[in-house]
């Protein structure tokens, strides 16, 4: 069976990273899709962002829509205290067995939990299955068109908490326009953009900070 683009990117990992340093795989997966084969994951340049609003929120509890081959999962886990958790939800089996191999061999298994299925039906069970009380942080980089119905979904299940900081990837390009529009007009929600461009590409994009206020 041929190999697919995700288990390319795997392989050039486990053959090209360090084992155990998650920078190295984050590194690795930036040459890879910068050079031989472009894929959706945050990248350098938009990870450059998230590290930042991560090291200035300090979680403990966090929420990944959108795992696909884990990039952004290792890149957060690699900035989390050691008692902190990130859960993160992907629905193609294909893609959450490539990320599990290359969360594990970042070494960051300890700290990351694939939740295979689709995010409308993993959130409702987040409290009562996964021993969730409220969400730190949300990084949101699935589906465009669930951005909006799975914040809604989150308010509804009490999972967010005064403070708690929901990350969107792609508000630009490809776009979320539903949740762009509901969020900024939602007094609940303190919202701050910031510019940046599609993973290794010139074309325009940004990511959307929302802090829920209570
Ligand atoms: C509802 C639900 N539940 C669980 N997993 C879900 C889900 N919806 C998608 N997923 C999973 O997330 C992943 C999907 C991510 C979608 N991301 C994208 O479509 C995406 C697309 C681009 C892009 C930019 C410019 C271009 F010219 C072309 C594409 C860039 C990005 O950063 C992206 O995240 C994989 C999928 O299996
Ligand atoms: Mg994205």
């Amino acid at each position: 069976m041929a190999q697919s683009k995700e288990e390319r990117i795997l392989n050039f990992v486990l053959q090209n990273a360090v084992k155990g340093d998650p920078q190295s795989v984050v590194d690795t997966i930036d040459k890879y899709c910068s050079q031989k084969e472009w894929a959706m994951n945050v990248g350098d340049e938009k990870g450059l962002i998230l590290d930042k609003i991560l090291e200035e929120t300090k979680p403990s509890v966090l929420l990944e829509l959108g795992t696909y081959c884990g990039y952004s999962a290792v890149r957060i886990a690699r900035l989390l205290k050691p008692s902190a958790r990130l859960l993160t939800i992907e629905f193609n089996p294909d893609f959450a067995a490539v990320a599990k191999q290359m969360i594990e061999f970042a070494g960051v298994q300890d700290k990351v939990k694939i939740l295979e299925g689709p995010s409308e039906t993993i959130i409702p069970q987040l409290k009562k299955k996964h021993e969730v009380d409220t969400l730190d942080f949300v990084f949101l980089d699935h589906w465009k068109d669930r951005y909006l119905p799975d914040t809604m979904l989150l308010l509804e299940h009490g999972l967010l908490r005064k403070g708690s900081v929901i990350l969107a990837d792609n508000v630009i390009c490809p776009g979320a326009p539903e949740f762009i529009k509901y969020i900024r007009n939602n007094n609940s929600f303190e919202c701050t953009n910031y510019p940046s461009h599609v993973e290794y590409m010139k074309v325009k994009d940004a990511m959307e900070k929302a802090v829920f206020l209570g």
